[in-house]
């Protein structure tokens, strides 16, 4: 089962993999014509309905695969209004190859004829609320129409993920759908065929391009909406917490304060006046302040907990003590993460240990990235939370997903690269769902320490000087998706 919103961050990943839109709009096209096929013999008579989407562009493809057909292939709208550059290239192709095309101003024109079979491409994963004119019409015209109806991926106007309709929709007898079935068809009472269009494995295990998409900025956004982050950190060190909050402010959160004991404040206040700090007495974490730090998690999205925290066996039994009471989503990163496997808790953990820390957590690691995927994923799911384990390849799991980060070089060992991906997790986490955000952290991050190295993100190459600050700089234009199309 796959979401539209997902379809579209796979089908991104499998561009940057090299399987172009226009190859993948091929196999679709291929696929819907070996429906038809199996419906109705050579000579029938096919109408093929086609939207202004890609939706219309893959009928368009399976209308040229069918020239041993009847065919008739009309398009809602004129040529002009189609949307998509593959869609608009495989309308001129039908068009050069004198086929029977039509442009359909007004839905009054569409003229099905009387075919053995309707072939609904008008909208597919692209629709919005209820269908507008012409394809409402078009859609009633098919449903009138007295002859089966084929639809391409989604019958037009059903929501794919929930089978619903906000409005009239095409009442399908079979549908093809792409690469995996979508949640939404099995409330529907229709034959489905899921079709391969060769999306590689590839594009779902590794976290891509295609992912940037999940961190689309709502333009109406305002203040507080793209997360407020606390950072509980410092004590034996004090730039840690100022990275993470830093590099949570450089990946979109509106707010992050950090928490922090008082010895240190004036320290960590130093590295950034962006920084609001909530300090906290003495010169580390205890018990005594779990209270206040558990009133103050309340006005945030989320808690990263641990830069610079250092592993003071009171400060470990405090993190403990917290984790105990907090019950919303918590980045636990570097000496905090002993107290995981332990603490009892209703929070919603992202966990981001290096192999060392994985394994002093009691996880068990490989230098085989397809092993240490398993390992990790097993581990997850006996811990219950989410792991973002780094390493040459990082490995992202919640027990059931698991995805692989392929970007991040050599250079990024440097000291402090660990509190930027915290930050950066713990502000997606306040956007995206945990084990999404740490997919895309983990991506971003290492995408960020490419960028810095190769001197792309708008500085000198930083080869292997690159410093952990570098990232923060960097992090706006790791997380742009480069051209989808
Ligand atoms: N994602 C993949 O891996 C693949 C997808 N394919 C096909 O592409 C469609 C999705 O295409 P898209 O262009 O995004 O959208 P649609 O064609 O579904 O529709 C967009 C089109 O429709 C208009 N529109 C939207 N809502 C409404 C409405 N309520 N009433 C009227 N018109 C509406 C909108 O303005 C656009 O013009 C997917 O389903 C697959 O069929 C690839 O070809 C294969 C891989
Ligand atoms: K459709």
């Amino acid at each position: 089962m796959i979401t539209a919103d997902e379809m579209a961050v796979v089908d991104a990943n499998a561009a940057a993999l090299g399987v172009p839109r226009k190859q993948l709009m091929e196999s679709s096209g291929n696929a819907v014509a070996r429906a038809v096929r199996d419906h109705v013999d050579p000579g029938a008579t096919v109408a093929v309905v086609c939207g202004r989407g890609n939706n219309g562009g893959d009928a368009m493809v399976a209308a040229r695969f069918l020239d041993e057909y009847d065919v008739t292939v009309s398009l809602l709208g004129r040529a002009e209004t189609i949307t998509t550059r593959i869609a608009r290239e495989n309308w001129d192709a039908l068009r050069e190859a004198e086929y029977d095309t039509r442009e359909v101003r007004d839905s009054a024109d569409l003229d099905l004829g009387t075919p053995a079979l309707v072939v609904d491409a008008m909208l597919g994963t692209g629709v919005t609320g209820e269908l507008r004119e012409p394809e409402r019409s078009a859609a009633l015209a098919t449903n009138d129409a007295d002859a089966p109806v084929l639809s391409v991926d989604v019958p037009s106007g059903v929501d794919a993920d929930t089978g619903e309709a906000a409005g009239p929709a095409v009442d399908a007898d079979h549908v093809v759908t792409f690469h995996d079935d979508k949640p939404g068809l099995s409330h529907l009472d229709c034959e489905v065929t899921v079709a391969d269009i060769g999306i590689p494995e590839a594009a779902e295990r590794f976290v891509g391009n295609g992912d940037l998409l999940r961190v689309e900025r709502d333009p109406h956004s305002h203040k507080g909406v793209n997360g407020e982050v606390l950072v509980v950190g410092g004590g034996p060190y004090t730039g840690a917490p100022a990275l993470s909050a830093q590099a949570a402010l450089r990946a979109g959160a509106d707010l992050v304060r950090v928490a922090c004991p008082e010895g240190v404040a004036r320290e960590v206040q130093g590295y950034s006046e962006n920084l609001i700090l909530r300090p906290f007495a003495g010169d580390h974490l205890v018990s005594g302040h779990v209270p206040r730090l558990l009133a103050a998690a309340e006005g945030h999205d989320t808690v990263v907990f641990g830069p610079g925290l250092g592993d003071h066996e009171e400060t470990l039994a405090a993190v403990e003590t917290f984790l105990e009471s907090y019950e919303g989503t918590a980045v636990v990163d570097a000496d905090a993460l002993q107290v995981v496997p332990e603490v009892d808790t209703e929070a919603t953990l992202v966990c981001t240990p290096h192999q060392g820390e994985l394994r002093k957590m009691g996880g068990e690691t490989s230098d085989d990235w397809q092993e240490r995927a398993g390992l990790v994923e097993s581990f997850a799911a006996d811990l219950g939370h989410s792991l973002l384990v780094k390493g040459v390849y990082d490995v992202v799991s919640d027990g059931e997903r698991t995805r692989v980060s392929r970007t991040g070089n050599a250079a990024m060992t440097v000291g402090g690269t660990g509190d930027v991906l915290a930050g950066v997790t713990a502000a997606l986490a306040s956007v995206l769902h945990p084990h999404d955000a740490a997919c895309v952290a983990a991506y971003a991050n290492g995408r960020a320490g490419d960028l810095v190295v190769a001197g792309e993100a708008g500085d000198p190459p930083r080869g292997n000087g690159l410093l952990a600050t570098d990232l923060v700089d960097a992090m706006p234009v790791a997380l742009e998706p480069e051209g989808v199309e």
